[in-house]
């Protein structure tokens, strides 16, 4: 029996039009100008460092900026990147120039599954921070009180099996009693691989269909 649902957000609670042509753009606009403005700030710092890790280098500022602006152009899913991206977006959704979408069935379907008592989570590549932004900041109101946690990829990359293994850890939850929902059929191999039910969403013809796993057009199909 399912006891709890694990969501994706891009292309699956979200729209991969407004991650790429919305949030994207904004942090690549705002990531120089942020950078030489909170260098100083410790959690900035620590993500410049991480940067430097990975590309194995001492970086300046503006080089650091034209590391993270080619990331964002190769969607790359890099931590650092995705934290800098979360402290960029809060201000933008503080200062009203964002607005986090969901589709329309989302907060209904969330509601619904929260009223009937499954514990609800999100895994993205988008920072924890990031993640509670999205949803904190929707024309549909606050989702955030109807989840229990968030997961991002300090966890694990989301095509590998031994994130969803760490994952159902932290929630306590046994395999077969958990779903996940993600348009990405790499990403449900790997939660199948980890013993996760999958339901891949094929919200519009972006999503590539996996005929390894059940199917849904929106969350209306989903656990009525
Ligand atoms: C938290 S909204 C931004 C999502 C994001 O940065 C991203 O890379 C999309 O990743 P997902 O795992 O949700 O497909
Ligand atoms: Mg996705």
């Amino acid at each position: 029996m399912i006891k709890a649902i694990i969501t994706d957000i891009e292309g699956t609670t979200s729209s991969i039009d407004f991650v790429h042509d919305t949030l994207f753009p904004y942090a690549k606009q705002h990531m120089r100008r942020f950078l030489r403005e909170q260098a100083g700030d410790d959690a900035v710092q620590h993500a410049l460092d991480d940067v430097e890790a990975v590309v194995g280098q001492d970086l300046s500022i503006d080089e650091a900026a034209d590391i993270l602006e080619q990331w964002i152009d190769e969607d790359r899913k890099v931590t650092p990147l995705k934290t800098l991206q979360g402290m960029i977006w809060k201000i933008g959704y503080a200062n009203g120039e964002l607005q986090g979408h969901v589709y329309d069935d989302t907060p209904v379907a969330l509601r619904r599954w929260h009223a009937a008592g499954y514990r609800l989570y999100v895994y993205s590549s988008g920072s924890v921070e990031a993640q509670k932004l999205i949803f904190g900041h929707t024309a549909h109101g606050d989702l955030t009180p109807l989840f229990s946690g968030y997961f991002d990829t300090r966890i694990g990359p989301k095509r590998e099996t031994a994130s969803y293994q760490a994952i159902l850890r932290e929630i306590g939850q046994p395999a077969d009693a958990v779903l996940f929902l993600s348009d990405v059929g790499a990403e449900l191999d790997a939660a199948h691989g980890a013993g996760l039910r999958t339901i891949q969403l094929l919200r519009d013809d972006k999503a590539v269909p996996s005929d390894a796993h059940a199917q849904a057009q929106d969350f209306n199909e989903i656990l009525p």
